[in-house]
């Protein structure tokens, strides 16, 4: 490898080829163990980090676009919309847009980013349990292809921006009364929270009544999402099962068979070794099966299924980097390695206690492994990326750490927190490194501040 000085910092002008060992799940397939330390898709990590500073995201464009093409060839006959919240930015919107799926966006923000990064609007669907008169009249005016409705005030807010000749797609969210998700915060299937109209109850069929009554919507389908982290296929099951006896229900009081059943995301990934995610040869085998068979039971049409992943197509994809400040060794023989990053780039294992794995990345340790607890650099002590971790006993302030899996619900969860400044992204691909977001600055900070 050859290795240039540019700007004071040292990176890889060459690909660097060698042959690696793989190291497998959770990190991207690309990633291996060589010469030049742990590489993802051919880029040392060690140089990027020098190359681009630390706390560093590295994503693996060609990780995200084989998942992209993974559920594109899972599922043929339904439409994959990629779940913009678990992160999103313009190069991320060309690879979705490229690949061929959609985008399912829930604020002003995402919808904007999409629209200026040219993502074809009638492939975008906004759903939201608070859409402002904002939002709407922006998905509005983009025409987006669908709005989910998840409240009734929402729906006589967007009849009277649409009209019979200009219809707006909608589906209505409905709750079918399935718990799952990885921690209770996640868990959108249930009564009880907020998003949504329920099953039980009635509260769904109403919103349906509501919605054909407006000659300006039409309603497209229904939608459903039932969590995050969902390691099993078998809730999907139960929620076609009462989705479709709810579209048996519509059928039978208005007459109309709805082309569409979108049953949201939550596919999960793993994050330790030797952990599953959901299996999505499974998904594909059981779900379109078990849609059909209950159409059929019922007389009805088979609607179009629309899964939403997001975690599942980018949290693989990621691996985060970051430089060990401190290694504090206490006379309770704890360790505690101190890094530059922490709560406010990866607010998960602090909000759901979720647990990560860790490498030391850059330099080869013979030392043996022991317990160490690696901990951001904010002023929490629940500020804990990783708990007993396995590092070796030689770890040292300077040294690199890597975290993978960290594609989903990090950067796009990222805080201000002490000013830290969120982290920056760069992309690696055929042993090449660009940087898609620069790392966050106090004087982007200061740029907000308009008085004093
Ligand atoms: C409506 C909806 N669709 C899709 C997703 C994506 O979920 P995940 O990233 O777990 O696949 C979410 C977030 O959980 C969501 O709220
Ligand atoms: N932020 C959550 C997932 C929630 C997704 C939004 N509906 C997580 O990291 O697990």
């Amino acid at each position: 490898m050859t290795l240039t000085p540019v700007r004071g910092c040292l990176y890889a002008d060459e690909p660097d080829t060698t042959p690696g060992t793989p190291i497998g799940t959770p990190w991207p397939a690309s990633a291996q163990d060589g010469p030049a330390g742990l590489t993802v898709a051919g880029v040392a990590l060690a140089d990027t980090a020098d190359r681009f500073g630390t706390p560093l995201y590295v994503l693996d464009e060609d990780e995200v676009r084989s998942r992209c093409r993974a559920y594109r060839t899972a599922l043929p006959g339904a439409e994959v919309l990629y779940a913009a919240k678990a992160f999103l930015c313009s190069a991320l919107a060309d690879w979705i847009t490229e690949e061929g799926l959609g985008l399912d966006v829930c604020s002003e923000g995402e919808l904007r980013l999409a629209a200026a990064a040219g993502f074809p609007p009638e492939r975008i669907l906004l759903h939201g349990n608070a859409k402002s008169p904002e939002e709407l009249r922006l998905a509005r005016r983009l025409r987006v292809g669908r709005i989910v409705v998840d409240n009734l005030a929402e729906i006589p807010r967007l009849a009277a921006l649409s009209s019979a000749d200009t219809p707006q797609r909608v589906l209505v969210r409905v709750v079918p009364g399935v718990a799952a998700g990885h921690h209770e915060a996640v868990r959108t299937g249930v009564a009880g929270q907020k998003f949504g109209f329920a099953l039980e109850g009635g509260d769904a069929l109403e919103a349906v009544r509501r919605v054909l009554a407006q000659p300006g919507l039409v309603l497209a389908g229904l939608h459903c999402h039932l969590g995050s982290q969902i390691t099993s296929v078998e809730p999907y099951l139960t929620a076609v099962d009462r989705l479709v006896e709810l579209l048996s229900e519509i059928r039978d009081e208005h007459g109309v068979q709805l082309p569409e059943l979108d049953l949201g995301g939550g596919h999960a990934v793993p994050y330790l070794p030797g952990e599953a995610g959901l299996d999505l040869d499974e998904f594909a085998a059981l779900v379109p099966v078990r849609l059909a068979d209950a159409c059929k039971r019922r007389r009805l049409d088979v609607p179009r299924l629309v899964v939403e992943p997001g975690r599942a197509v980018v949290a693989p994809a990621a691996v985060a980097v970051y430089r060990v400040l401190t290694v504090k060794h206490t006379a309770d023989g704890r360790v505690f390695a101190a890094v530059d990053g922490g709560m406010s780039d990866n607010p998960r294992p602090a909000l759901y206690d979720a647990r990560y794995s860790v490498r030391l990345v850059g330099r080869a340790s013979t030392a043996a492994e022991r317990e160490v607890d690696v901990v951001g650099r904010h002023c929490e002590a629940g500020d804990v990326l990783v708990r007993s971790a396995r590092l070796p006993a030689d770890l040292r302030p300077g040294d690199l750490l890597a975290v993978p899996a960290a594609g989903a619900y990090q950067l796009s969860m990222a805080s201000g927190y002490n000013l830290v400044g969120r982290p920056a992204l760069a992309a690696v691909r055929g042993g090449r490194a660009r940087l898609l977001i620069r790392r966050e600055s106090v004087e982007d900070f200061r740029a907000r501040e308009v008085g004093r």
